[in-house]
């Protein structure tokens, strides 16, 4: 399949289906019947013809549902009649995986500027021999990345306010986490993320706030120690290095998350602009409880945009057409969003019909 040039500020997307045997056709479809989002970007989808056309068939009488025919298809389909819809398995982990490998081929190869990536199961992928902790380290590994970040926007419907919420560390055993957590590895992370909120979201002094790990942050060593040992020093330090940035911290894990509930709703305005969340849970479980329909998972520190729904492939649904789309559109807007503003220097941009 030959590639379109992208034209002027509008970026070139490369949507992978994700699972096949999980919702991500179906959100992908649904979010794409939105006319607005080809508006602002041009969409080139990842995966299965016959699997998209058999979604289109199955759910245009009972939801308002994009044509795949109406976009270019990277056809890719591999072992089509071992996948069954709601069920997966080693077959739909390699379609998934081989989607992805094409995406990132040709985003390295100049043709895309996004990847936006459906939701895998990370079982099938290890089923089908691929043993990544998720598309995150995929991409990393793909594009010699040895420093990225996870993380997750979500822009209240409520306020307009956007939580923005990286993880210190993601896919590990929670026993591992506080071996994991060092602040070599807080300050790259830290970095990481200064360095995006100023070049993909213009903000040049932002306010970053810092989750401590232990119960009311060890309470002076009571409860935990990593906070006296050493996180206090290190935040202390980080203040001194970024003067162009506010950062606060350890703040209580549980406190932590009252201030940006309240603005989520529109009842606080001094919210800060990212929180940096030591583990996977401590992030997610207040992200997806505020904003499971809204958040998006975006991958920093790549050579290109990667974003994703916050949803997994909900294989419990799969093809009842009652998957909720709003994820993945916002995921599409948003690498539209950031895509846009890359190609014209950073400078910000607002998408039209937004
Ligand atoms: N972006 C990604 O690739 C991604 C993100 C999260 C989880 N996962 C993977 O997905 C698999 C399943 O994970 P899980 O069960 O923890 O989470 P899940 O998000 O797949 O499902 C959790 C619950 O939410 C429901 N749900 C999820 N998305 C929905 C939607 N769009 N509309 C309506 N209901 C929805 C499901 O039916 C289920 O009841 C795991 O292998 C996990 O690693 C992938
Ligand atoms: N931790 C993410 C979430 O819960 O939404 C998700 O599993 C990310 O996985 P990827 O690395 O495959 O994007």
């Amino acid at each position: 399949m030959k590639t379109q040039p992208s034209t002027p500020n509008r970026p070139h997307l490369a949507v992978t289906l994700g699972d096949p045997a999980g919702i991500g056709p179906e959100v992908i479809l649904k979010a794409l019947a939105d006319p607005a989002i080809a508006q602002n970007c041009q969409i080139t989808l990842v995966g299965s013809r016959k699997l998209l056309q058999g979604c289109y068939q199955q759910l245009k009488s009972q939801t308002a549902i994009a044509d795949p025919e109406a976009f270019p298809i990277l056809d890719i389909d591999l072992n089509q009649e071992a996948i069954a819809l709601g069920t997966g398995n080693a077959a739909s982990g390699g379609a998934s995986f081989a989607y992805m490998q094409e995406a990132i081929a040709r985003t390295l190869a100049g043709d895309y500027q996004a990847i936006v990536t459906g939701p895998i199961a990370k079982t099938c992928w290890k089923a089908a021999g691929h043993p990544y902790p998720g598309q995150t380290e995929l991409l990393a590994e793909s594009a010699q990345i040895k420093r990225f970040g996870m993380l997750f926007v979500a822009k209240s419907p409520h306020s307009h306010w956007t939580l923005r919420t990286l993880l210190a560390t993601t896919h590990i055993p929670l026993r591992q986490v506080p071996d994991a957590l060092t602040p070599e590895l807080l300050t790259w992370k830290l970095d990481l993320l200064i360095e995006c909120l100023r070049q993909d979201f213009g903000i040049e002094t932002p306010r970053i706030a810092i989750s401590g790990l232990n119960p009311h942050s060890g309470e002076n060593g009571q409860l935990g120690t990593e906070e006296k040992d050493w996180l206090i020093p290190w935040i202390k330090q980080q203040q001194n290095i970024h003067p162009q940035a506010i950062i606060d911290g350890p703040i209580p894990p549980d406190t932590l998350w009252v201030k940006p509930g309240q603005a989520w709703f529109g009842t606080a305005t001094n919210a800060h602009d990212a929180y940096l969340a030591l583990y996977h849970d401590q992030g997610l479980i207040p992200v997806k409880l505020m904003a499971f329909d809204k958040a998006v998972n975006t991958t920093i520190g790549l050579p290109f945009i990667r974003t994703s729904p916050d949803h997994g492939t909900a294989f419990d649904i799969a093809g009842q057409g009652i998957a909720d789309c709003a994820s993945m559109k916002s995921a599409l807007w948003l690498a539209a969003e950031l895509g846009s503003q890359r190609m014209i220097g950073g400078e910000s941009k607002t998408l039209q019909s937004k």
